[in-house]
């Protein structure tokens, strides 16, 4: 067995420079619209602008949908719709993104966005509690892809909801979940706490193989497991 201080991370410390330069070289900078949609959630929701994606998580967003060749997607915490747009512009032109949120005020902006870069056809609103969408979709496995990125106490509820549903191979992201390095914080905060339950809870979970992403404020990719296959570790 490896001691954890025998295991050196590789992690870089992203200066604004060298975020500049991934960003650039790895073709993620984001596109006018996208750079709208930044700037306007700044102008209007101050506070809350830093729920935004990274760039660089939107850019692996619409990555991951082509790659999977995804046609139905499920998004939990829309926003201001930049992580709908990545992921509706991965999509096919008959694919198809229920996107959940509570907030009318938010998602309008959301919309407007939507329409402007022609997927807006592809992208349906579901205002309400998430776990209640979640709860009234078709329980068979029919999604490709999900991604939640809401309420941090919800995340097991929104697993637990999500996972029967996708297909085998089918992915399901979750974000936040190194939680600004407050997961191993020895008095989380509430929200921290919920984090760190939710990840002993996907890492126990034998339905599903996973790695986490030092991306951003940490991603984890869930893959449901085809029926008779094992996880890789
Ligand atoms: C982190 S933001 C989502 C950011 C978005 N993915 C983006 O890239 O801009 C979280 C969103 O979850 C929504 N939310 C919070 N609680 C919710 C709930 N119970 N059901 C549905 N949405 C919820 C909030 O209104 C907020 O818009």
């Amino acid at each position: 067995m490896l001691r954890n201080d025998t295991l050196t991370p590789r992690n870089l410390t992203l200066t604004p420079e060298l975020h500049g330069y991934l960003l650039d070289q790895g073709r993620m900078t984001p596109d006018p619209l996208l750079a709208e949609v930044i700037e306007r959630t700044g102008a209007a929701i101050p506070d809350q602008a830093h729920m935004v994606v990274a760039p660089e998580e939107g850019a692996l967003l619409t990555f991951l949908v082509r790659l999977l060749g995804a046609r139905r997607i499920v998004e939990v915490g829309t926003f201001t719709g930049y992580s709908s747009l990545c992921l509706a512009r991965g999509l096919p032109a008959d694919g198809s993104l229920i996107t959940c949120d509570v907030s009318a005020e938010w998602t309008a902006l959301a919309q407007d966005f939507w329409a402007r870069d022609g997927v807006g056809d592809r992208i349906e609103l579901r205002l309400g509690p998430a776990l209640d969408t979640l709860r009234a979709l078709p329980a068979e496995p029919h999604l490709d892809l999900a991604f939640i990125d809401a309420d941090k106490p919800g995340y097991i509820g929104y697993w637990e909801e999500l996972v029967p549903r996708l297909r085998p191979g089918a992915l399901l992201l979750v974000d936040n979940t190194l939680f600004s390095g407050e997961v191993i914080a020895e008095q989380p905060g509430e929200k921290a706490a919920a984090i760190r339950e939710f990840n002993a809870h996907a890492r126990r979970d034998p339905r599903v193989e996973l790695v986490m992403l030092p991306i951003a404020d940490g991603l984890t990719l869930a893959r449901r497991l085809p029926s008779g296959e094992s996880p890789v570790r």
